[in-house]
């Protein structure tokens, strides 16, 4: 009997083979990151995003896009130029690499699944899971009308109950990535936390990913530094983390390679330091942001004179959110301490008062029972699946 899966071996489905036999060979050539453009077994879409050195597309796999029956199967791809421009190209070229292999590595429901990727001569494809739903700043500032920046969300909080609900789901994929592949982000931002259509939030952007430092001072894992409880933060209106800073203390490298990530998300530590730190540290206090973000609609650090800014995070002054919960209101200074040593890991992050903590508000957002999040979750494994497992493949690979 012939089944779908008796092509699985064809670079093409029948449907595709046929239909090429009608290609005009004289017509000129489409290039390969154009919309219409078919790239191993996609066709490129429209431009939903942009990144530094990237345009994202939807994608549409070719045996749905011909098949009229078939429900179309559409996916995101990250186009990389080879050449992009930069006087460091071989350094983002490098870094491409990189993200592949790390993020090839990752298996969790709220991390953004890669599915393919295709190397040509002209642009690296990145083929991984589409979600619709934006991401969670545009979640942010949508809450607030046009008026809102692009860059900061505005007082917009969602509530305690909403916002535990989707701040749970990013630290677990963070718990994930630090405890169980011992991996860093470095990138944690409101732009790279994804609304998938199932309403489940999931993280991407893997381009400043690294294996974590077990050998350096700010690894706080089991078999390191032994982990010690701080003592009790102050409970003031202006918070402020650790003692005074002063900017002339730190250096401040501002090539990409040194400090990497958003300023405004950025650690002390990381700010201090002449190079970009792999610890899982930095990336707890940027969750704390994305914390503050959601319960405030607005974000803890933030100046346009950026040495003010330097300041403040050096510091770890922010207004305390003092229309929250005392349990939000503590998750936020521990996430904030100045001393990596102190602040909690993300195992602590996970287990406080105010993440285990249940409200009414807690089952209204989008796929948020967790016995609706685990069938969401092991349907879009299982279709993930059926996608095929992660494909690399290079330009005279018979793409
Ligand atoms: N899987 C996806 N589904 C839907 N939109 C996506 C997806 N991946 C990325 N995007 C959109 O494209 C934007 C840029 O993607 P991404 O952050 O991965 O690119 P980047 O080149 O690494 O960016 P940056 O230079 O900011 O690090 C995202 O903010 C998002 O709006």
């Amino acid at each position: 009997m012939v089944t779908s899966s008796s092509y699985s071996s064809l670079p093409y489905s029948p449907a595709v083979a046929f239909l090429s036999n009608f290609v005009d060979a004289t017509a000129p050539k489409m290039a390969p990151d154009e919309e219409g453009a078919q790239v191993g077994n996609y066709v490129m879409g429209k431009v939903i995003g942009h990144g530094g050195f990237s345009v994202v597309r939807e994608a549409i796999l070719i045996q749905t896009a011909v098949e009229p029956e078939a429900p179309a199967v559409k996916v995101a791809v990250k186009v990389v130029k080879t050449q992009t421009g930069a006087s460091d190209n071989d350094r983002v070229q490098k870094m491409l690499n990189k993200e592949i292999t790390i993020w090839s590595q990752l298996s969790h429901p709220n991390v953004i699944p890669l599915i393919a990727v295709e190397k040509l001569p002209t642009d690296t494809f990145i083929f991984c899971e589409l979600c619709t739903g934006g991401h969670l700043l545009s979640f942010l500032t949508a809450r607030d009308g046009p008026s809102c920046t692009p860059t900061s969300p505005q007082e917009t909080a969602v509530g305690e109950g909403q916002s535990r609900i989707i701040f749970n789901q990013v630290a677990e994929a963070i718990r994930y990535l630090h405890e169980d592949m011992r991996i860093v982000h470095r990138d944690i931002k409101l732009e790279n936390i994804l609304r998938h259509e199932s309403g489940v939030w999931k993280i991407c952007d893997f381009g400043l990913a690294e294996y974590q430092d077990e050998d350096a001072a700010c690894f706080f894992g089991d078999t390191l530094v032994p982990f010690s409880e701080p003592s009790s933060p102050r409970d003031a209106t202006m918070t402020t983390a650790g003692g005074e800073t002063d900017l002339a203390d730190c250096t401040i490298d501002t090539e990409d390679e040194a400090v990497g990530g958003s300023l405004a998300y950025s650690s002390p530590e990381q700010l201090r330091s002449d190079k970009p730190l792999r610890c899982p540290s930095t990336d707890v206090w940027s969750l704390g942001v994305v914390l503050y973000a959601l319960l405030t609609g607005r974000l803890p650090f933030q100046d346009e004179y950026e040495p003010r800014l330097l300041h403040q995070i050096l510091n770890g002054r922010y207004e305390d959110p003092v229309d929250c919960s005392e349990e939000a209101r503590e998750l936020l200074r521990y996430m904030f301490r100045s001393k990596p040593e102190e602040r909690w890991r993300i195992g602590q992050v996970k287990e406080s008062a105010w993440c285990r903590a249940t409200t009414s508000g807690d089952v209204e957002l989008g796929g948020g029972r967790p016995s609706d999040i685990s069938d969401i979750f092991s349907s879009i494994r299982r279709s993930s699946q059926q996608q095929g497992d992660l494909i690399i493949r290079k330009a005279g690979d018979g793409i």
